[in-house]
């Protein structure tokens, strides 16, 4: 297993050589990794979040990591401001001169039941989440893409089973997913491939610091219900987005790669039931049919 500090990727170290991405969320995390891959691997990065300076700072710690690619920081940019998107991807497209890869990877949510989440609540998730990755994919295509082809990959998260807890999210994620199916279709002509990649419970310090105790019932609870009894690492999330991304990819588009140990396989006990409960039985149930 390759030591944090030495990691680049298993791909082809010119394999984006020229090409320029923009990885939204890209100074932390899974986005971090993301951003990590694509410079080791020649590209130029532009990296954007609401806290530029988190940016900046990620920005001069890969670049002194001496990549083949760079790395740079965008202006702040809120998702769910359309002024602060379309400024962003105008920045990229003046300055780098292209603007071929595009990775939607900011997001977050905050967990609730779902009976407890205000309106303004579920809006904000679903701004960030769905129009925040929507009005991104418009405007890479609107002011770069359309004319000159482009891949794009959108980061999801497991929304197989929805997702008690954080039904916002899942709601939105799968929103996501089925938008990716239609601007596939819309937009091949364009020679523009796009597909997501759908992360199940990925250790990152900032997401995890993000739930405070909920990180260790994650540990507790749902580590050892899923299949491969552990959580999944950033990089195993970011080298399918860059295998998505690569030209070796491309008859892929409008797919979802699941990056999730087989979680979505199984029931994960996500909120806790407690046992008394019983849905009301309709004809005969023997006692032992119960619990
Ligand atoms: C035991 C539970 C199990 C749960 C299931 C576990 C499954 C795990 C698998 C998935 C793991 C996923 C990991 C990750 O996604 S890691 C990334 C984590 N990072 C983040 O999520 C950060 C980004 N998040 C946010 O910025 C916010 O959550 C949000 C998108 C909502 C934006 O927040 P912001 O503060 O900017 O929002 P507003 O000020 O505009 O407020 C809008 C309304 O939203 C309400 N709100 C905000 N936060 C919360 C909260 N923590 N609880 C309840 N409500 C919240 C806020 O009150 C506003 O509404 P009102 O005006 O009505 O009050
Ligand atoms: N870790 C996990 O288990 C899983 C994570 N995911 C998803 O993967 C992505 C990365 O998560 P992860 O690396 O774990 O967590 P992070 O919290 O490190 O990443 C979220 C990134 O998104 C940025 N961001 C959040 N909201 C906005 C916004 N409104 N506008 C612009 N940028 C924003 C944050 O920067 P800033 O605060 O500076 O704006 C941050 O860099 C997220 O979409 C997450 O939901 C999906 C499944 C599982």
């Amino acid at each position: 297993m390759p030591e944090e500090s030495t990691w680049r990727s298993v791909f082809r170290n010119d394999l984006f050589k020229g090409k320029v991405a923009l990885v939204s969320g890209g100074g932390t995390g899974i986005g971090k990794s993301i951003v990590i891959e694509l410079a080791s691997l020649g590209a130029t990065v532009v990296i954007s979040s609401r806290n530029e300076e988190k940016c900046h700072k990620a920005a001069d710690e890969l670049n002194a990591l001496g990549f083949s690619g760079k790395v740079a920081a965008g202006p702040s940019t809120n998702i769910r401001k359309e002024e602060d998107i379309q400024k962003l991807i105008s920045h990229v497209v003046e300055r780098y001169g292209a603007l071929d890869i595009l990775v939607n990877n900011a997001g977050g949510q905050f967990i609730s039941d779902s009976a407890d989440i205000s309106k303004r609540g579920f809006q904000a998730v679903v701004e960030t989440n769905l129009q925040g990755t929507f009005l991104m994919c418009r405007e890479a295509f609107n002011q770069y893409m359309r004319d000159n082809g482009g891949s794009i990959v959108n980061i999801t998260i497991g929304n197989r089973n929805g997702m008690p807890g954080m039904m916002h999210s899942a709601a939105a994620r799968a929103g996501v997913e089925n938008m990716t199916a239609s601007l596939c279709v819309e937009w091949i002509e364009s020679k523009v491939r796009i597909n997501c990649v759908r992360p199940g419970i990925i250790f990152t310090e900032s997401g995890f610091e993000n739930y405070g105790p909920a990180g260790e019932y994650f540990l507790e609870k749902i580590v050892p219900s899923l299949p491969a009894k552990r959580l999944g690492s950033a990089e195993e999330v970011s080298s399918a987005v860059v295998w998505l991304l690569c030209e070796g990819a491309g008859y892929v588009t409008g797919s979802v790669i699941c990056v999730d140990g087989g979680g979505s396989y199984v029931a994960l006990p996500l909120v806790e039931i407690e046992d008394k409960t019983n849905l009301p039985t309709y004809g005969y149930l023997p006692m032992k049919a119960k619990l």
